[in-house]
């Protein structure tokens, strides 16, 4: 097999070459279908399956691709599918393909389809993992630990972090982290302080925590001297002359605590910065204090820094201690995770050329094809830096003349979609790889082969006229201590940069409203946000009725948001589905064998035996604590639960059957960790998420979870909280994006940025602006879900709220809505018509479809 393709006909891909390639690729434009149309030219133009590698992010995007490899190919296969032949012949830019070939195709990758790597960078991480434990320092016989592992050895660790040093230092250690206040239990302070340093603080230089340079007090001299001018001073005002005196007493006495915080001083900074007068409401002091002000100012500022300062170096002490016992904890449990493993190859594969990379892997990647590649992080791509390099290099290498299909590299991504920023990817990545990989072509797709044109053209609206919102007002104020100057500048540039979305789907019909819940009365924000929930669920059971064939993504910003809409969907009787899954405590069944089980581990507790007592378990002959526990010792956990649940299921109905099945299946993964213990295992089942395999027509998820995901109709029902979150977290400098940070420091309120050296107020600012645009990327994706119809259903409030920074208030001045936001069920924007799901095409759940055709079409094959 080797077929060549015509260098005039580039098919509907534009994908005439195997040039290296960056596609900026829009949402629903097709970056899967683009990626797979390469990959198949790849395989069609004879390369073996082992010298090609793809990533992506998700086990279900790459299964997704493999998929739809095997379906192209076995449709084009098909000779009573002549349409599949052409289709495919277009979308891999060679015309005259033969089906034969494709035929020969499919045969060789159902033989070798362990051969063809479409993985995540995980799995690619642990696999490279393997071919190199010397050099990463990985224990013998070593294995990777899940979400749940990790965060068990977590706790153990902060636990031994605690047992190592002494009331006093840890005394000491607490007051630094809390700025002087002492607020939390021990474990959960530290716990807080390691999640939200230890992953930056690991790609960092040793003295990373002290780059914030300090100002020394002003001497006490100077400090008393100031406090006298400001006690002579004889403002007309009796406020002034108040706030003069006040200030004096706090120099005098040196409490410099209460200076922090206060207004005047922020002015007294304004005004140095500005090169202007210092006010105080609005009315300027009399002359001569300006060298008390400065005085007044250092000492405020000092004591800032020098808290943040202090707060830094605890940080920084509690995460080298922590780093050591985790360390320690891993190594002798012989366990790693994905994070280590990524940390530990970027290393490496810094100092490794791509020649022995290739000698070492038992065989080179030739070609390189990277999904989603806007979520990729520093660290990620310090390890496939030398797999793009080597396969961008066509024509130069070793053997590159005998090669059957010349080395390629591809990557494709989308900056709007850019919503990992918090576990570390960094968009701008993507921009660096065009300037970094030699000769790249830049393409840009922006044409939806998803969207209705109603969608489309509310999404244009939406994201071009972001700045019609007053947020946008603060983007040229040029005051680098100005958070507000940041997010605007976010908003702003996301709007400039938002390339105008066409679609394919010209006839297709579609629906996209924003409207207002009603109006509750007295209610806080948790009883308004439930009412746009209850419109929501109204909305999904209606569609539902109409067509129950459409599917139906139900998008919120939070968990907590899921398991409401999960409540009163069910309680409406609408089969819903969640994604990523409940615990299987979601079952009574599971319930009751979790009870047996925790019985056997507190036999003192009563509850335990009480809550059996009414199950059908206490008809087992014997049945007691002791029961329980020797079968778990003789025979194991998994024996004894599937013993449990054997008991059970007779009485079960078939979801709880399914649900006892899958605890089983956790139970035998869980009896290979050789540190297996009851209560553990208990805790496992109730926190790990277990997917139904089949899903609902309308399923409830987070925007995060519906990335990559499409749906007849989306419902927005969550649109109203602020933004950005204040990050509690820590602040990285950075240089150059994709840098490892020069310093880190913990969080400080804006108001207080202005007393932050330049760099910081920057570093600070750089955060600020990409939290904000990230919730720009938030909404893109949630909004571009939705092939027909999108309904937003938002809270109705007063015009000054809805200059407010919410996704609301966004939408809703890009809109343009001349309606009155203040009432309430009112339709603030409307396009297209509400019956659109009875015209026009279904189309279902894509993935399911394509999985039940891949298998038909692949047992047809081989019948052949
Ligand atoms: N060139 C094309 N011709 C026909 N259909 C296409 C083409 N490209 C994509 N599609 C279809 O359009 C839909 C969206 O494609 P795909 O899922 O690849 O988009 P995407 O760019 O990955 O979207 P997102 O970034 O929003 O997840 C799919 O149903 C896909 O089959």
């Amino acid at each position: 097999m080797n077929v060549k393709p015509n260098p005039s006909s580039s098919g509907s891909t534009g994908d005439g070459s195997l040039l290296p390639t960056l596609v900026r690729a829009s949402a629903g434009t097709g970056k899967t279908y683009r990626l797979t149309a390469r990959l198949l030219r790849i395989l069609l133009q004879g390369a073996s399956p082992e010298t090609i590698l793809a990533t992506t992010f998700t086990r279900k995007a790459a299964g997704e691709i493999l998929e739809r490899v095997l379906l192209s190919l076995a449709q084009a296969a098909d000779e009573d599918d002549p349409e599949a032949l052409e289709s495919l012949r277009n979308q891999v830019g060679i015309p005259t393909l033969p089906r034969s070939v494709c035929l020969q195709l499919i045969d060789t990758l159902l033989r070798n389809i362990h051969r063809l790597r479409i993985c995540t960078l995980d799995s690619l991480f642990s696999q490279l993992a393997r071919s190199f434990p010397f050099e990463l320092g990985l224990p013998p016989a070593w294995r990777l630990t899940d979400e749940i592992e990790e965060s068990w050895l977590r706790e153990r660790a902060v636990d031994s972090v605690i047992a190592t040093l002494d009331r006093g230092e840890m005394t000491a250690l607490l007051a630094m982290l809390g700025k002087g206040d002492i607020k939390r239990s021990i474990s959960r302070e530290l716990l807080q302080v390691v999640d939200a340093a230890y992953g930056i603080q690991r790609l960092c230089i040793d003295e990373v925590w002290k780059q914030l340079k300090v100002p020394t007090q002003p001497e006490s001299a100077d400090i008393t001297r100031a406090a006298g001018i400001m006690r002579m001073a004889m403002p007309k005002q009796k406020r002034l002359l108040t706030k003069l005196e006040s200030f004096a007493e706090k120099l005098e006495l040196r409490d410099f605590d209460s200076l922090m915080d206060d207004t005047l001083v922020a002015n007294i900074g304004a005004a140095r910065r500005s090169g202007g007068e210092v006010l105080y409401y609005r009315a300027p002091f009399p002359d001569g204090v300006d060298e008390a002000f400065d005085v007044v100012y250092a000492a405020a500022k000092t004591k800032v820094l020098s808290l943040l300062n202090s707060q830094n170096e605890a940080t920084g002490t509690v995460i080298g201690a922590y780093d050591f016992h985790i360390n320690q904890l891993k190594q002798s449990a012989r366990a790693v995770g994905f994070e280590d493993v990524a940390i530990r190859l970027a290393a490496e594969f810094s100092r490794l050329d791509p020649q022995s990379l290739a000698v070492r892997m038992d065989g080179a990647v030739d070609h390189l094809l990277l999904d989603e590649f806007q979520d990729t992080s520093p660290v990620q791509w310090n390890v496939l830096r030398p797999f793009a390099m080597r396969c961008a290099t066509v024509g130069t290498g070793q053997g590159d003349s005998e090669r059957a299909v010349p080395k390629s590299f591809f990557c494709v991504g989308d900056t709007k979609q850019a919503i990992y920023g918090w576990r570390g990817g960094v968009a701008e990545i993507f921009e660096a790889v065009a300037d970094e990989v030699p000769g790249i072509t830049e393409e840009e797709q922006n044409k939806s082969f998803r969207s209705s044109p109603v969608v489309v053209e509310a999404v244009n609206q939406t994201f071009r006229n972001l700045i019609r919102h007053p947020v946008c007002d603060a983007a040229d104020s040029n005051d680098p201590t100005d958070k507000s100057m940041y997010e605007a500048t976010a908003v702003r540039n996301f709007a400039r940069r938002f390339p105008v979305h066409s679609t394919a789907k010209s006839d297709l019909p579609g629906h996209v409203r924003l409207e207002t819940c009603r109006i509750v009365e007295g209610g806080d924000s948790a009883a308004r946000q439930l009412a746009c929930f209850e419109d929501a669920a109204r909305i999904a059971a209606e569609i539902h009725a109409a067509d129950p064939r459409r599917s139906i993504g139900i998008l919120t910003r939070t968990n907590r948001g899921v398991a409401q809409l999960i409540f009163m969907l069910e309680r409406m009787k609408v089969e819903v589905s969640q994604e990523g899954g409940n615990p299987l405590t979601d079952s009574a069944a599971v319930e009751t064998v979790l009870s047996a089980i925790m019985m056997a581990d507190h036999p003192g507790d009563g509850r335990w035996a009480f809550h059996l007592s009414q199950t059908p378990l206490v008809e087992i002959p014997g049945f007691g604590p002791e029961f329980v526990r020797s079968m778990c010792e003789d025979r194991g956990i998994a024996e004894t639960v599937e013993f449990l649940s054997g008991k059970l299921a007779p009485l079960c109905d078939g979801r709880e059957t399914l649900r006892l099945k899958q605890l089983t299946a956790l139970a035998l993964g869980y009896e290979t960790n050789p540190a297996a213990r009851l209560r553990d295992f208990v805790r496992l089942v109730r926190e790990k998420r277990v997917e139904r395999p089949q899903s609902a027509a309308v399923r409830v998820m987070t925007v995060h979870q519906s990335k990559g995901l499409e749906f007849d109709a989306v419902i927005l029902p969550e649109l109203d909280g602020a933004l950005t979150r204040t990050r509690s977290g820590c602040v990285p400098d950075i240089e150059n994006p994709g840098d490892a940070p020069r310093g880190l420091s913990r969080y400080l309120g804006s108001k207080s940025w202005h007393y932050l050296p330049l760099n910081w107020q920057r570093a600070f600012g750089m955060q600020a602006e990409g939290a904000m645009t990230e919730a720009m990327c938030l909404l893109y994706v949630a909004m571009t879900r939705a092939r027909q119809s999108l309904r937003m259903v938002i809270q109705p409030a007063s015009k000054a709220a809805f200059e407010n920074r919410t996704s609301s208030s966004l939408i809703f001045h890009a809109l343009e809505s001349d309606q009155d936001p203040t009432t309430g069920q009112t339709v603030l924007y409307e396009s297209g018509t509400p019956t659109w799901m009875n015209r026009g095409e279904r189309i279902s759940d894509d993935h399911h479809d394509a999985q039940v055709s891949v298998e038909t079409v692949s047992i047809r094959f081989r019948e052949s």
